[in-house]
């Protein structure tokens, strides 16, 4: 196996630090965290509610600024562009996954998946569309409204249209949580197939320990800091830090 840790992140923050608010009732929501996030891997980021994970995957992805620390994306560091570039950054670059499906309900499957092409003003690769439409399995299901699908199937389209600019990283947040077990574990499976079969980066915020064993690795917070990393996670172990943490007297 290639040694992933001295491969340069494809994502990541360094001392990241993000304080909501101000005086009284300033929130600490990340104090000081360095990690990075491994190119061509599914990472989970898991920890009690209100440990940070959303604003970790937010301030990553760029959706948010840090209050002091370093955000990157591939070489670069998202502090260092301005509003259009980080844009720019965002569409060439991201994919994201979350929870609401997010479709728009008057487009088809198809039109949904290549929506955020056609808002780019760009056709794609025709056969990386066609190469994804089999991996969601919606080949029969393109001329479709969201309203016709499963929620599965929705969140499929979602994953689609994520992958649909060939972006070098995903971000999913809470992917599942609007899903049944089965039909999660589906779009768990569909998030690790990518990321083998097309060799692009996936990083999923998630409250689920079974949804965190989908992943190759699953970094831990609580209280705004990197607590732990597991690599090969079974739900089993990783619930079994999770309880760990609830007990250290981290909110829960
Ligand atoms: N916009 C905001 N303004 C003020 N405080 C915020 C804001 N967003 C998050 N916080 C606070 O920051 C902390 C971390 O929140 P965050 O949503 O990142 O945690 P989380 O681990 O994703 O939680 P959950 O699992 O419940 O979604 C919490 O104490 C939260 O209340």
């Amino acid at each position: 196996m290639t040694t992933l840790t001295t491969t340069r992140p494809a994502a990541g923050v360094t001392g990241a630090v993000k304080v909501y608010g101000s005086g009284d009732t300033a929130v600490r929501a990340l104090d000081g965290v360095s990690v990075g996030f491994p190119a061509g891997r599914f990472t989970a980021i898991m920890g009690p509610s209100g440990s940070g994970k959303s604003t970790l995957m937010h301030c990553a992805a760029g959706l948010d600024t840090l209050s002091s620390g370093t955000a990157f994306i591939g070489d670069t560091e998202l502090s260092t562009l301005d509003d259009r570039r980080l844009t720019l950054l965002r569409r060439d670059h991201v994919g994201f996954v979350f929870q609401a499906f997010n479709l728009i309900p008057t487009l088809t499957v198809a039109e949904n998946i290549t929506l955020p092409l056609d808002l780019a003003g760009t056709k794609g690769s025709p056969e990386w569309i066609d190469a994804l439409i089999d991996v969601v399995g919606l080949r029969d299901r393109l001329h479709h409204r969201p309203a016709e699908l499963s929620g599965g199937q929705q969140q499929r389209v979602a994953v689609a249209r994520a992958f649909a600019g060939r972006p070098d990283i995903v971000f999913a947040d809470e992917p599942t949580g609007n899903l049944d077990s089965r039909a999660g574990a589906e779009v768990l499976d569909l998030l690790g197939d990518a990321v083998r079969r097309t060799n692009r980066t996936v990083v999923m915020v998630t409250h689920d320990p079974v949804a965190a064993a989908h992943a190759d690795e699953v970094v831990f917070l609580a209280d705004g800091r990197l607590v732990d990393r597991m690599q090969a996670p079974t739900a089993d172990k990783v619930l079994d830090r999770m309880k760990a943490l609830d007990t250290k007297g981290a909110p829960s």
